[in-house]
């Protein structure tokens, strides 16, 4: 395949089933480096399914999706480690480790089988707990601290990982309001600064519209549509999708399309 230096993620013609379930359905799309991309779309559309398939952790069939022009079926886990990092769903860890030992396993793929971290790990992951502001929690155990905060503790462990590509899903569904502005600020700082493509699952339409270069709406297993956050959260996309009724204005602030849903339109 020829390489397009600007290509992060390039998927064709993408199918995958659960059993008989066809979860993700003629997905075909081109990301570019170093913008912010949301995925929305209705609980069960396929939005962590194709996420989960681009990191190489549901099982790949063919040859579908490239990562900076490599075909990612024939990526080790070490290398596709070292180009994406995740930030899973369900961030509920079931081994007593410290903070501070759950963020240094960011710094894995980097290390021999047998080799500590070195200072240089520690300054990494320091930084990355002090974005996510969870570098007090650092001695405490993973399953003794909230559930807002092992979110944080998991993204800091993701920005440790150094990688081009960071998956996000559904990153701040248990955090406090101050905190999800605050980790999508950071996330956003990453990906202006370091170049860094986001790809964020997210459920908050607004939060999508604010933050991303570009969304993707996906529905039964398909794409919806692609594009800038006024072309895609549109009245009727979002009654199509959603099946809700809302009101759309310009957010004052920043011009990008804000939703007031209708409220008691099921009453
Ligand atoms: N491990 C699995 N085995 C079988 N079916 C699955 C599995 N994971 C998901 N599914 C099914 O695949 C479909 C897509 O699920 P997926 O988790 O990708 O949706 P989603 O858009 O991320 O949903 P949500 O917004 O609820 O997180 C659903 O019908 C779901 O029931």
């Amino acid at each position: 395949m020829k390489k397009n230096i600007n290509d992060s993620i390039v998927i064709k013609k993408l199918k995958f089933s659960y059993g008989d379930n066809i979860v993700l359905n003629d997905i075909g799309i081109s990301l570019e480096k170093g913008k912010f991309y949301s995925v929305i779309g209705p609980n069960g559309s396929g939005k962590t399914t194709l996420a989960k398939y681009i990191a190489k952790l549901v099982d790949v069939q063919g040859e579908k999706v490239f990562v900076e022009g490599e075909d990612i079926k024939k990526m080790s886990a070490k290398v596709i480690a070292k180009k994406i990092s995740c930030v899973p769903q369900n961030t509920s860890i079931d081994y007593d480790f410290s903070v501070m030992d759950i963020v240094l396993m960011g710094r894995a793929p980097y290390m021999g089988r047998f080799q500590s971290e070195s200072e240089s790990d520690i300054k990494i992951a320091k930084r990355a707990m002090d974005i996510t502001k969870v570098w007090h929690l650092r001695d405490k155990k993973i399953n003794q601290i909230s559930g807002g905060e092992r979110q944080r503790v998991i993204i800091a462990r993701t920005i440790t990982q150094d990688t081009d590509l960071m998956i996000l899903d559904e990153p701040i569904s248990n955090i406090d309001i101050q905190h999800q502005i605050g980790l999508l600020d950071t996330i956003k700082n990453l990906n202006k600064e370091k170049n860094l493509t986001v790809i964020a699952i997210l459920h908050d339409l607004n939060l999508a519209a604010q933050y991303s270069d570009e969304i993707i709406l996906m529905n039964e297993g398909e794409i919806i549509s692609f594009g800038r956050a006024e072309a895609v959260l549109t009245k009727k996309n979002i009654k199509n999708v959603y099946n809700l009724d809302v009101n759309l204005i310009e957010n004052p602030m920043t011009g990008k399309p804000y939703i007031i849903p209708i409220y008691n339109q099921f009453s």
